[in-house]
């Protein structure tokens, strides 16, 4: 059998002890096409029939000949479930893969003080004096997301989220901080067409981002050089965003056919006013670094000369301070209006889904991998 028939899920504890919604369940499935680690044939066969189960009812397929090994076992596994309903099918579909999720995220452990964190490919993290930093890691092509990576710094914030560290920073290696989503994401198209690859990328989005407005310790962004797409409308998300004076901050959404994202058609009026943000989001102005700041989007900006230095330098001293009081104040700051940061993901996400199905936005992403277009 093919792992990646049988993705793994990162799925909140909170959301698993309700019913298990289609989203719930959707999600599981979605996510769990990026298993890294085998979980093992016994376990595959009880989620291969959980989703058979859930998505088509009783097993009523005729019983695969002996020397058919693995569907025979398929089919076995499926028949086992009898005439349980799809409902239930489907919310334990969803306890497996959430299982499975935390047991993937308890392995890679507690960090170790001053090490890194194993079992990551698009990320480097690290847990030191108290800061776990997690650094995108494609320098090649200026930190672009992939797939992989957005499940791989979902992973990261949980693990984070639950460690020893006070503060947990995002950067990114090499002369840009993230050019945004990978455009090469669009191009593996799924057996269901791309109508299944939006709506997979809708909900991956979403989990992705809900990620980010639930993280529950002073999160911060070291924008070590250009920013584009998703990684600038997740900045209204953080709680300071620190700026080389060489980064550039640039939301190219018309251009590319698409829409608003990371809750930046809420969070982006709301820091700078309507009319700088629609400058930004509707016309994809690209701010400079100073021009962020003044605009309430970044804290502070540095030299690019001095920036590492200064920067860590005061992270270290922010790091030292009393952990629960920083948690509790950012919860306080943020929680207010966490319910209403959710539903506007859900709104963005689903908004995203019927533009990636355009035309303006298929012949954007065609012409930039045809390397007709940049930005
Ligand atoms: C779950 C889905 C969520 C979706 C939500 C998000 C929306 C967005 O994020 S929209 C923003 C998408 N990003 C872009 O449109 C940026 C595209 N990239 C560029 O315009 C240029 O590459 C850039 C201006 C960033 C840098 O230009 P250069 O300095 O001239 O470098 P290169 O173009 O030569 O880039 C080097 C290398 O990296 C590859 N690259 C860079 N960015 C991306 C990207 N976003 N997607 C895919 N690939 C990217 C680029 O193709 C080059 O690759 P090689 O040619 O193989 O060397």
């Amino acid at each position: 059998m093919q792992i990646s028939n049988f993705p793994v899920l990162q799925m909140h504890k909170s959301q698993t002890a309700m019913r298990a919604s289609q989203k719930d369940f959707e999600s599981a499935v979605n996510q769990m096409k990026l298993l890294t680690k085998d979980p093992g044939n016994e376990m595959k066969l009880k989620l291969y029939a959980l989703y058979k189960q859930a998505t088509e009812g009783p097993c009523n397929m005729p019983k695969p000949g002996m020397l058919d090994l693995i569907s025979k076992a398929k089919w076995d596994a499926w028949s086992a479930l009898g005439s349980l309903p799809k409902e239930t099918a489907k919310q334990n579909y969803v306890e497996l893969v959430s299982s499975l999720s935390s047991s993937a995220s308890s392995s890679q452990g507690k960090p170790d003080a001053d090490s890194k964190q194993p079992g990551y490919e698009t990320l480097v993290v690290t847990s030191e004096n108290g800061i776990t930093k997690i650094m995108l890691n494609r320098p090649t092509k200026k930190n672009a997301i992939t797939t992989q990576m957005y499940q791989e710094i979902m992973l990261a914030l949980e693990a984070a989220a639950k460690d020893d560290s006070a503060i947990t920073v995002l950067t990114g290696n090499g002369d840009y901080y993230c050019s945004g989503n990978d455009l090469n994401n669009f191009t593996d198209i799924p057996p269901g067409g791309v109508e299944e690859k939006a709506k997979n990328s809708a909900i991956l989005l979403r989990d992705f981002v809900g990620c980010f407005i639930d993280f529950p310790k002073p999160l911060i962004a070291v924008v070590n050089g250009p920013a584009v797409g998703i990684s600038v409308t997740l900045l209204g998300l953080f709680d300071i965003v620190y700026a080389s004076d060489r980064a550039t901050f640039h939301t190219p959404f018309s251009h590319l056919g698409q829409s608003p994202e990371g809750c930046s058609s809420y969070m982006f009026p709301k820091i700078m006013g309507s009319a700088k943000a629609a400058e930004m989001l509707i016309f994809g102005k690209k701010l400079t670094a100073r021009e962020a700041c003044a605009q309430g989007l970044v804290t502070e900006v540095f030299p690019d000369s001095t920036f590492q230095k200064e920067v860590w330098t005061r992270l270290k001293a922010y790091s030292k301070l009393p952990p629960n009081a920083m948690r509790i104040s950012k919860q306080l700051i943020r929680n207010v209006e966490k319910e209403k940061l959710h539903a506007i993901n859900s709104e963005e996400s689903s908004v995203l889904q019927g533009r990636w199905l355009s035309d303006e936005c298929t012949n954007a992403i065609m012409n930039f991998l045809s390397r007709k277009a940049k930005l």
